[in-house]
Parts: C-alpha cells; sequence; structure tokens
C-alpha cells in the first residue's frame, strides 16, 4: 500500500486538489479500460467537489457511480447521500441512468436491502464470494468520532469480513456502508477531511499505536492501492 498525506492551505485548495486527484484517476484509468468506477461519500465535505466535477468535460457514458454509504431514508430526504450527489452533480451531467448505482432504501428491512446492494455489486463486477469487487476510486469522509463510510466506532460492522455491505448503525439508525474488506480492495481511496472538529480523530488515527474499534478510519489500509489522506490545514496542520 502507498499511503499519502497531504495538508491543503484551506477548504478551497483541499477541494481544487481532490478535484485534480480524481481526474487524474478517471484519465489515467480510461487510457487502460474501457470504463471507471467510483464510490461516493457522502456527508457535508465533498458537495464542492461534486460541485466542481459536474462541470467538466468527461465521457460520463464511461464513469460508473456507487455509494460507499447511505442513510436509511428515501432518496429524497434531506439526509439521503443520494441527494446530494445528485443535486450537486449527478442531476445536472449527461450520465446515462444505468451508470448511476444508488443503494436501495425501499426495504422496510435494512438486511434485505443490504443483501440487494451486496447482490448488485458483485453481479456489476462479476465477482463471487469469497473475492471482493475492485473499484478504481472510492472516496471517502471522516466524521469528528472517526468513522468512515457509515463503520461507526464500537458496531458489529466493523468486524463483517464476508461482505461487500452491511448495515451500520448511528444512534440507534440503520445505514447501508461498504466493508472494511471491500473498501481495501480498491485501487485508489482517498479521504477528504477539513475542519478543526476533525483534529482529535486524525490524531489517533496517525499514531503508530491506536484502537482501530474507536477510530475505525484506522481500519482503512487497501491491500494493493492507493491511499491518499488530503486535508486542510485545519484539520491536519500537525501531522506532516
Ligand atoms: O455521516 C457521514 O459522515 C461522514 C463525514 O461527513 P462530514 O459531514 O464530516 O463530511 C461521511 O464521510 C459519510 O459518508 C456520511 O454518511
Amino acid at each position: 500500500m502507498q499511503k499519502l498525506v497531504e495538508v491543503l492551505a484551506d477548504k478551497q485548495a483541499l477541494i481544487a486538489k481532490s478535484l485534480a486527484l480524481v481526474l487524474e484517476k478517471i484519465t489515467t484509468s480510461l487510457d487502460q479500460q474501457d470504463y471507471f468506477t467510483i464510490a461516493l461519500s457522502g456527508g457535508s465535505t465533498p458537495k464542492p467537489l461534486y460541485e466542481a466535477l459536474s462541470s467538466q468535460p468527461l465521457d460520463w457514458s464511461k464513469i460508473h457511480v456507487f455509494w460507499g454509504d447511505e442513510r436509511y431514508v428515501s432518496p429524497d430526504h434531506p439526509d439521503s447521500n443520494q441527494r446530494m450527489a445528485r443535486l450537486a452533480w449527478l442531476d445536472r451531467i449527461p450520465i446515462p441512468a444505468a451508470n448511476i448505482h444508488p443503494v436501495p432504501t425501499d426495504d422496510p428491512d435494512p438486511q434485505l436491502a443490504a443483501q440487494k446492494y451486496d447482490d448488485h455489486l458483485r453481479q456489476w463486477f462479476g465477482v463471487n464470494s469469497p473475492d471482493f469487487p475492485v473499484f478504481d476510486l472510492i472516496l471517502l469522509g471522516m466524521g469528528d468520532d472517526g468513522h468512515t463510510a457509515s463503520l461507526f466506532p464500537h458496531t458489529a460492522a466493523l468486524t463483517v469480513s464476508d461482505r461487500c455491505i452491511t448495515v451500520g448503525e448511528k444512534d440507534g439508525n440503520p445505514r447501508l456502508t461498504f466493508t472494511v474488506p471491500l473498501i481495501n480492495q480498491a485501487r485508489c481511496v482517498i479521504f477528504i477531511a477539513a475542519g478543526e472538529s476533525k483534529r482529535p480523530a486524525l490524531h489517533e488515527i496517525f499514531s503508530a499505536y491506536g484502537d482501530s474499534f474507536s477510530y475505525p478510519s484506522r481500519l482503512i489500509h487497501p491491500s494493493a492501492g492507493e491511499l491518499y489522506w488530503l486535508l486542510d490545514a485545519a484539520a491536519g496542520s500537525s501531522f506532516v
């Protein structure tokens, strides 16, 4: 695994760097293969990146968009990660509907929805268990508590090793999330984190010894891929 940490002057520079890196990954991959697979993060941090991507002159027919986690709400709910990405980016570009792979949240049982998305990923990538699909790029955020995707501290989701998708939990509410082994198969994982509130968790995540069950982002280390941590100065000025 190749790990690169970069601290940018401010949030604007962080988004500019993230955009440049995502575009580089897309263009170099599409030079070598016919399509590019990207999994999105939710939350507030990546929204300006998605807005910036919406004005890029890319061949969207070659890009397939998935989500690394989703709140268990309808797609038009204000908390929906899908909704945020659609409004900021996907509804503004000529991408075929078949290239958008939202997390299903319409089944009353989130476990069944997790199985459905797991099946969809395995079928689409043509990968059977025990192997895992390999995403070209997984974008991740990090919460103030050190969670990533919907892998929250001290939850059972952290230990799932035989599935692509599992049910995470935040304050008693279910969320669907990529599992650790799926994320760690990716060709490239990019964390994007901003703001002073992330500093305490980053300190724990970057320390040589630490507790991964308290700070789940520590569990992310792609086995053969690249790992980037892009931070703004408010979040990361003391870490590099
Ligand atoms: O709940 C979530 O939070 C994290 C971090 O979000 P942010 O608002 O601090 O940027 C995000 O990465 C995750 O996808 C989301 O569901």
